[in-house]
């Protein structure tokens, strides 16, 4: 099909050219039979507008993995977790999963070609970065659009056989590598069958092994060579060797014990083009890549996608926390403010009970929401306490906040912080936790309350209501404060100050309706049993909102 019919021609003249050049990889030593890049017109003129703004852009040209480990997938998911923006060309359809390739549907050179126009005539491509080419037409016309509208940087990962052995591009293709691509390629990344394949067979069995062939695949003409010792047998650490035509370098790391390892090949040259996209010279961004994928190969571990021999991992490094063990299925639910427990370090100690038997206690009786206000205690020791009490509330899905550390909650992938109005402004928390974590704000005014509202809090935690010695020179509000604070905003509030069991009915009489319940320290936690005082209050509680 030819793509040109899908727009008006003279806006497909008017894009033919369109180049923006980016980043330093145009103004780093180049030879002149890499595709020299063409001056800037209209797209350039847009990128001038110091309004808007250049983002780093690599193009996939690569096959897709059905089971979304490797391939296109993995290119975009890698891309997307170095803040890189991904377009992707597909060349091939695999069926493929965590057993082995099923299958394989090339896709007709006329539709790669079309693919290749529509976002090389109109995007602003930094790195060209290739995976699963399967056969010697593609190559050429990969080779031809590369002509036609040249980018600043080439990566070629030479696909041919994955790690379970699977060909992905049989053995003509290594001629279309050898004559069309090294040549023209920045880097070339190879894992060892592939390297040797593209040496006729060469045999590639030790580190020395690597070294020669990252030299012989260097006369073939491209710039730098990265020969990847995944698969390399009996050897304990993971060990590439790189090749810039002058040094080499050993990169190591220690091997992950793990069946997780589908798709590292295509992350790792994706990971090097989003760096060299965002300026980064080769040899750094091959150290970052490298780092990367160890990095996301160590996190994902143990999770288990599929039942065959080599699973996908985890790119973005959540899906630990969002598996079934973890996940609450509602972010944030007023009505989990109703029984809210906050913490305190020292009245423990006065009591002689830990922090985790204090929050078991606590949810024993009925608490509904945790909140750890460990002040003063070192950040190690908050880290832990936080991720043992996370264990605790977890199970009966309580949600745990952090007091004030935005660093604890993010560092134990605690369901929230609560901040006040001198801890960091809550748009900035917001903006660092992502959108589904619950952030609580204290606040005393209408202003307050309203800012909150803006900076995309979920509640605010309004007081002190009574008088309290949990906090030193604490602004007492009373119920008229609140009862303004409630009345001023469309955020559920929860009381706090001075409350317990013998006032809670009161506050809660005020009959505001975003009052969602009480918190409490004291009241709690500066008692001989945290689980009867809890229950106590949760009858008090419930008492309050049964009546009229
Ligand atoms: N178990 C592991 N622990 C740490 N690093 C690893 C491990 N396995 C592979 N790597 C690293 O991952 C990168 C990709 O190497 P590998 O040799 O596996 O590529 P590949 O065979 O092309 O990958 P695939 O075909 O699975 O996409 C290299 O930097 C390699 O050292
Ligand atoms: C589509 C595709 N590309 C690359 C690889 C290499 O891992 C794979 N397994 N599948
Ligand atoms: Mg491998």
């Amino acid at each position: 099909m030819d793509c040109s019919g899908l727009l008006p021609s003279s806006r497909l003249f008017f894009y033919q050219n369109s180049r923006v050049l980016s980043s330093q990889l145009t103004s780093t030593r180049r030879r002149t039979r890499t595709f020299a890049a063409l001056g800037g017109d209209c797209a350039a003129s847009v990128t001038k507008d110091h309004s808007m703004m250049k983002i780093p852009h690599v193009l996939t040209v690569a096959g897709s993995d059905s089971g979304a480990g490797a391939g296109i997938q993995a290119d975009l998911k890698a891309c997307a977790a170095r803040g890189v923006y991904c377009s992707t060309v597909i060349t091939a359809v695999t069926a493929q999963n965590t057993v082995g390739v099923q299958g394989v549907n090339i896709v007709p050179e006329e539709f790669v070609a079309a693919q290749l126009k529509s976002v090389l005539s109109d995007m602003q491509v930094d790195v060209v970065k290739t995976g699963m080419l399967p056969s010697i037409e593609l190559i050429k016309v990969l080779h031809q659009s590369l002509r036609e509208f040249p980018v600043p940087a080439l990566v070629v990962d030479p696909v041919m056989v994955s790690t379970s052995g699977d060909v992905l591009a049989g053995p003509s293709i290594v001629s279309g590598f050898r004559e069309d691509l090294l040549s023209i390629a920045d880097i070339v990344t190879p894992n060892v069958k592939e390297a040797s394949a593209l040496l006729g067979g060469m045999q590639l069995a030790t580190v020395a092994d690597m070294y020669s062939a990252a030299k012989l695949l260097h006369n073939l003409g491209p710039r730098n060579v990265l020969v990847k010792g995944g698969d390399l047998p009996d050897s304990s650490d993971a060990i590439d060797i790189f090749f810039d035509g002058e040094d080499f370098h050993e990169l190591r790391s220690s091997r992950v014990k793990t069946r997780n390892t589908h798709g590292t090949g295509c992350t790792l040259a994706s990971c090097i083009a989003a760096e060299l996209a965002k300026g980064s010279s080769m040899l750094s961004a091959v150290k970052v890549a490298k780092r990367f994928v160890e990095t996301a190969l160590d996190y994902s571990k143990d999770i288990v996608i599929g039942s065959g021999p080599q699973g996908p991992f985890d790119h973005l490094l959540r899906l630990k926390s969002t598996s079934c063990h973890s996940y609450r299925p509602d972010a944030f639910s007023p009505s989990d403010l109703f029984l809210y427990a906050v913490t305190d370090p020292s009245m423990n100690k006065r009591w002689g009970r830990s922090v985790t038997d204090a929050v078991k206690a606590a949810i024993g009786g009925g608490a509904t929401i945790i909140q750890l206000r460990e002040k003063d205690t070192d950040t190690r020791d908050f880290l832990e306490a936080a991720q043992a009490c996370l264990e605790i509330c977890r199970p009966h899905g309580v949600p745990l906040l952090i007091n004030d550390r935005i660093d604890v909650a993010l560092a134990c992938d605690a369901d929230g912080v609560h901040i006040g109005q001198s801890d960091m402004p809550a748009h900035v928390a917001r903006t660092l936790l992502g959108p589904n974590k619950i952030i609580g704000v204290s606040c005393k005014t209408p202003e307050q309350a309203q800012q909150a509202w803006i900076d995309g809090a979920d509640y605010i935690g309004c007081g002190g209501v009574y008088p309290t010695n949990t906090k030193a020179n604490n602004l007492t509000v009373g119920l008229d404060g609140l009862k303004t604070v409630c009345l001023s905003s469309k955020l559920p509030v929860v009381a706090i100050g001075g409350i317990g069991i013998s006032n809670a009915s009161a506050v809660m009489k005020l009959n505001a309706p975003n009052l969602k319940g009480v918190a409490v320290v004291s009241a709690l936690f500066d008692r001989e049993c945290v689980l009867t005082e809890t229950k106590k209050l949760h009858a008090v509680l419930t008492e309050a909102k049964q009546m009229p």
